[in-house]
């Protein structure tokens, strides 16, 4: 069955809003925490890319601390004209703003942080497959740009994020991540 992105993107929306704030979604998301933990991706990477989560995303906060603790970077993204991302340095007293959209992003008076020196991009999402194929928001703001990307990406993903196998349309510009994280 072929449905339309957007269509699915509705879908994990609703399921997304209800999973939200139950005891088994924090118990998926410590599991998979210690998985990407774990990972040489994560081990041999310095400077590692996340975005500052909220509402139903998988929990991003422990991730950056453990980065921190383990002497690691942490880059977040701020969204540009022409759907584009550009990541900036966070530290301890960065100054965060809310987009249009909702989420949180650094000031643009931050520090960016250039493409070349991203070693690890945890690219986060509403559905995934074991293939990497990726749903989003619908900015198409990650597929841009990891379409020039050259580091590792990986997403995590717990059983509500999860499929076998897409049940939705691809589109030429998407772009699959390299590994899927699942319970
Ligand atoms: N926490 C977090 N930060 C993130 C992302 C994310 O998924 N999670 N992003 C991941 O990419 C980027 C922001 N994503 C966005 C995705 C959509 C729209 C947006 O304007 N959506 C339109 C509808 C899209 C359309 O159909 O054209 C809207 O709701 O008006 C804005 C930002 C960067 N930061
Ligand atoms: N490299 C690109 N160049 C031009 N258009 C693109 C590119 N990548 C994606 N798009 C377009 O952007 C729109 C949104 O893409 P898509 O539905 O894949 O978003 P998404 O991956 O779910 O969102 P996000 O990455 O922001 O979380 C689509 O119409 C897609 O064709």
């Amino acid at each position: 069955m072929q449905l339309k992105k957007e269509t699915v993107r509705k879908k994990q929306l609703e399921k997304l809003t209800q999973s939200k704030s139950t005891w088994s979604k924090q118990l998926n998301e410590l599991c998979l925490y210690q998985k990407l933990f774990a990972l040489a991706s994560w081990k041999n990477a310095k400077m590692v890319a996340v975005t500052l989560s909220s509402g139903s995303e998988i929990d991003t906060k422990p991730l950056i601390l453990q980065a921190w603790l383990q002497n690691k970077d942490i880059c977040i993204p701020r969204i540009f004209p022409q759907r584009q991302i550009r990541f900036f340095k966070l530290e301890k007293q960065s100054k965060i703003e809310k987009s249009s959209f909702g989420v949180l992003q650094p000031a643009k008076t931050e520090k960016e942080v250039s493409k070349e020196k991203i070693e690890l991009v945890i690219v986060p999402g509403l559905a995934f497959t074991q293939k990497g194929e990726r749903i989003g928001f619908g900015g198409g703001y990650y597929d841009r740009f990891l379409a020039n990307y050259h580091g590792d990406t990986l997403a995590l993903a717990d059983p509500v994020r999860f499929f076998p196998a897409a049940i939705w349309q691809a589109e030429e510009t998407d772009q699959n991540i390299q590994q899927i994280l699942t319970i």
